[in-house]
């Protein structure tokens, strides 16, 4: 009583598209609910209803739909809904929150390849969400032809509005992802994304071991 409240932990998972994101999001949810946790897995763009609706904005359309500048408004816009009415409450109430992608994909995707560069995107994200950061970041790395073959299998019906970019600018995206996590090696850890899935959640859960007392 009257000591400090509740706070969980948010994880995040970035990185480009096909590493194994969503399927290690699910696995890492799982495997905290089995240790106790209270978990939610939520992801952006999206992890609202205001945010979803935004997701479509987003996602669907021709490359060109929106300015890079403007897009980075919309996801800025996405991301505020979600951390006030998703995020925010869960760690208030002390829960652990995965969440597949957050701000560092708006820092490689609209600050380093969109040209943005990275104090813009900040600033909205101090504007939008108070700056809230992740506990801890996994960046799943994994090398281009293997991504290209897992991206292959999934989406035989073609990418979204993003993910249909050209071969350069996805490399810019990585650039960007391994430049966030030289600079913050607290609170990014680069992790290796080849294996099977089981191997690959050891090694999140092993790059998250000192966060779980
Ligand atoms: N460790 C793995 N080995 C082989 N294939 C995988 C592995 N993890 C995920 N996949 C498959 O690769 C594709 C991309 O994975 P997904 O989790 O959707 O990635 P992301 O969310 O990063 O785009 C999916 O078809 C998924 O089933
Ligand atoms: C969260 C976020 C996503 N994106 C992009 C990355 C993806 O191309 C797309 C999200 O699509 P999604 O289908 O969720 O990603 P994935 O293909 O990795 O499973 O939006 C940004 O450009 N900026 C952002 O801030």
């Amino acid at each position: 009583m009257g000591g400090p409240a509740a706070r969980g932990r948010f994880i995040t998972l970035e990185g480009g598209e096909g590493v194994g994101k969503s399927t290690q999001a699910r696995a890492l949810a799982e495997a905290l609910r089995a240790r106790g946790h209270d978990v939610i897995e939520t992801r952006e763009p999206g992890g609202s209803p205001g945010a979803e609706a935004i997701r479509k904005l987003l996602l669907e359309g021709a490359d060109d739909r929106w300015s890079a500048r403007s897009e980075a408004l919309l996801f800025a816009a996405a991301r505020a809904d979600h951390v006030e009415r998703t995020i925010r409450p869960a760690l208030e109430r002390g829960a652990w929150v995965v969440c597949d992608r957050f701000l560092d994909s708006s820092l490689a995707y609209q600050g380093g390849a969109g040209g943005i560069g990275p104090n813009a995107i900040r600033r909205l994200h101090a504007i939008g969400s108070d700056g809230l950061l992740p506990d801890r970041t996994l960046l799943l790395t994994l090398p281009e032809v293997e991504t290209m073959e897992r991206l292959a299998r999934r989406d035989a019906a073609g990418a979204d509005r993003i993910g249909g970019k050209d071969a350069a600018f996805h490399r810019a995206v990585a650039d960007a992802f391994a430049r966030i996590a030289e600079a913050e090696p607290q609170r990014v850890r680069r992790v290796d994304a080849l294996g099977t899935p089981g191997e690959v959640t050891r090694r999140l859960l092993a790059a998250i071991a000192d966060l779980d007392r």
